[in-house]
C-alpha cells in the first residue's frame, strides 16, 4: 500500500564551498508521499494563514464553512487521485510499458480503488511521510553540521516520486539555491527497483528533461540495511515495547510467556523476487542483524535481560503485508499469520504476546497507521490474541536520526558515488537507465558509471 516513498530524497548543502549534497530519501519521500495534505514542497517554506472571517454574520460564516469544507474535500480527492494516478502508471513499479494500454488499465483501477483509500487516509489524517521526513532531514543536517564541520552548513531536500514535493519541482529548487554536489539518499534501506530503483531513474531522467546534466554533482546512498545505527534504532524501538509490555503486565502464571516479533514488510510480487532483486534478501538480513542485537549479551539492545529465558520464550518470523492486486506475492502474510498465531495459541492454552515491526519504511503512513494499527488489529483480535503491540515507527528516533547522520557522514568520507551493489543489475533487466548516475562528483569511478544518454534522446 504505500508507495510513496518512493521517491524520498534528501539533500545536504555544502554552501561553504558551495557544494550541495542531496540525498533521496523515502523520507523524502520515496515512496510517494501521495496523501500528504501540503501544498508547498519545501518545509522552509512560510505556512500561509488562513483568513479570519470575523465579520461575517453567522449564516455566512456556515455557507463559508461549508463551501470550504467541500472545496477542501475535493481538493484532498484530486490529490490522492493525482498520487493513485502516478503510481499505477510507473511502469518500474507496474511494469506494462508505461504506454496507452497502461494508463487505460490503471484509470480503471485508479477509479475503483480511490474512494477505500481516501476513506483511510482520512481516517489517519492524512499521510504524515512528509512531515516526518522534513523532521528527519531536518534534524540529520543539524547532526551532520556538528559531526562534519568541513562540510557544514548542510540542507536537505525532500522529494516524491508520485506526491509533491515533485522531484522535477525540487530540482528546480536546488538550481535556484545554487546547490553543486547532491546526494540522492533513498530513504528505503532494503533496495528494491519498485521503489529507490524506480525514484533514481526518474531523477536521472528529470535531470535531462530540465537539462540540468551539469547543474550538479551526484553521489547515491541507494542503500544501507545494515548500517549497525539503523539495526540498532530498530532494535531499540523494539526492547522499548518489549520492556513496557513486561514492566506493566502480569506474567502468565502457568507456562512461560510467548513473545513473538513479527517484522512486517511491504510485500513485493514474486516476479520481482524471480527477477533477481535483492529486496526480499535484504531484508531479510536486516532482520537477522536486529535479532543479533536483541540476542547479544554484549548489546545495550539485548532483550536478554528484559526477558530472561525461564520465563519468557522469544520468537521471531518476517511475514509481508499491503500486497496489492491478484497475482502471487512474497508471503507468509502479516494477516495469515496473525490467524496462525492465534490458532496455535487457542490449541495450547497458551499466551502469545505478539509485537508487530514496521521496519522497511522509516516513518508512520497508511500501512503502520491503518493496515497495521486497525485492519491487522482487527484481524489479531479476531484470532483471539490478547496482546497484539505494534511496535513505532522509526519517525525522530534519536538512534536513528544519528544512524542517518552517520550514513552520510560515512558515505562522504569515503568518496564513493555509490556502493559495489549498485552496479549490479537485475538479470534480465533491460531498462538502460538502472543503475546509472548523470555527472557523478567523485572521479575515481566517474567514467564507468556515466549514465548512457543515448537511450534518453
Ligand atoms: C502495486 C504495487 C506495489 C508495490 C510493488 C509496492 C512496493 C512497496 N511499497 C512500499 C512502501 C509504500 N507504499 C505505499 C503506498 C502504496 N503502495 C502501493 C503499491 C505497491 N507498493 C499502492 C497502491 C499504494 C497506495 C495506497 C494504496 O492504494 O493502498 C506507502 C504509503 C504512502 C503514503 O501513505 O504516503 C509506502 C510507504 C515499499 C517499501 C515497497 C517495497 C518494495
Ligand atoms: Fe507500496
Amino acid at each position: 500500500m504505500n508507495i510513496q516513498k518512493f521517491g524520498h530524497f534528501n539533500k545536504v548543502q555544502d554552501l561553504l564551498k558551495k557544494r550541495t549534497w542531496g540525498y533521496p530519501c523515502a523520507c523524502v519521500s520515496t515512496r510517494t508521499a501521495a496523501s500528504k495534505a501540503f501544498k508547498s514542497p519545501f518545509f522552509l517554506k512560510k505556512k500561509e494563514r488562513g483568513g479570519g472571517g470575523d465579520d461575517y454574520v453567522i449564516e455566512t460564516q456556515t455557507t463559508k464553512k461549508k463551501k470550504n469544507k467541500k472545496e477542501k474535500q475535493e481538493y484532498t480527492i484530486k490529490r490522492h487521485k493525482r498520487f493513485l494516478t502516478r503510481l499505477f502508471n510507473d511502469p518500474e513499479l507496474i511494469p506494462l510499458g508505461g504506454g496507452g494500454l497502461q494508463r487505460r488499465v490503471m484509470d480503471i483501477v485508479v477509479k475503483r480503488r480511490l474512494p477505500r483509500v481516501e476513506k483511510q487516509y482520512e481516517t489517519i489524517g492524512g499521510s504524515p511521510i512528509r512531515k516526518w521526513t522534513d523532521i528527519q532531514g531536518h534534524l540529520m543536517c543539524e547532526k551532520l553540521d556538528a559531526l562534519s564541520p568541513e562540510t557544514a552548513p548542510h540542507k536537505h531536500y525532500a522529494c516524491f516520486r508520485y506526491a509533491p514535493p515533485f522531484t522535477e519541482d525540487v530540482l528546480q529548487q536546488m538550481k535556484e539555491d545554487g546547490i553543486e554536489h547532491a546526494v540522492a539518499f533513498s530513504q528505503y534501506p532494503q533496495w528494491c527497483c519498485s521503489t529507490s530503483g524506480s525514484s533514481i531513474n526518474h531523477l536521472w531522467r528529470q535531470v535531462h528533461h530540465l537539462n540540468l546534466e551539469h547543474a550538479f554533482h551526484w553521489s547515491i546512498i541507494d542503500r544501507w540495511f545494515l548500517h549497525r545505527k539503523y539495526v540498532q534504532s530498530v532494535a531499540e524501538r523494539i526492547l522499548s515495547s518489549v520492556t513496557h509490555f513486561v514492566n506493566t503486565t502480569s506474567p502468565v502464571q502457568s507456562n512461560s510467556q510467548d513473545i513473538a516479533i513479527l517484522f512486517s514488510a511491504h510485500s513485493v510480487p514474486l516476479k520481482t523476487v524471480t527477477k533477481g532483486d535483492p529486496y526480499v534478501f535484504e531484508v531479510a538480513a536486516t532482520v537477522k542483524a536486529v535479532m543479533e542485537e536483541l540476542s547479544s549479551d554484549k548489546s545495550p539492545f539485548s532483550l536478554q535481560h528484559v526477558c530472561p529465558p525461564d520465563k519468557f520464550r522469544v520468537h521471531h518470523q518476517l511475514v509481508w503485508q499491503s500486497k496489492v492486486g491478484y497475482l502471487p506475492w512474497m508471503t507468509p502474510s502479516t494477516a495469515g499469520v496473525l490467524e496462525q498465531i492465534g490458532r496455535n495459541a487457542k490449541a495450547r492454552a497458551d499466551k502469545c504476546a505478539v509485537f508487530v515491526v514496521p521496519f522497511v519504511f522509516t516513518s508512520d503512513h497508511i500501512e503502520t497507521l491503518f493496515e497495521l494499527d486497525i485492519e491487522y488489529k482487527h484481524v489479531a483480535e479476531k484470532a483471539g490474541i490478547a496482546q497484539y503491540i505494534r511496535v513505532p515507527a522509526l519517525n525522530d528516533s534519536p538512534i536513528f536520526i544519528d544512524a542517518l547522520s552517520a550514513i552520510v557522514q560515512e558515505h562522504l568520507l569515503k568518496q564513493s558515488n555509490m556502493t559495489a551493489d549498485y552496479h549490479w543489475r537485475c538479470p534480465g533487466c533491460n531498462n538502460d537507465l538502472c543503475r546509472s548516475i548523470v555527472n557523478p562528483k567523485f572521479e575515481q569511478h566517474a567514467t564507468a558509471q556515466r549514465v548512457k544518454l543515448a537511450m534518453l534522446k
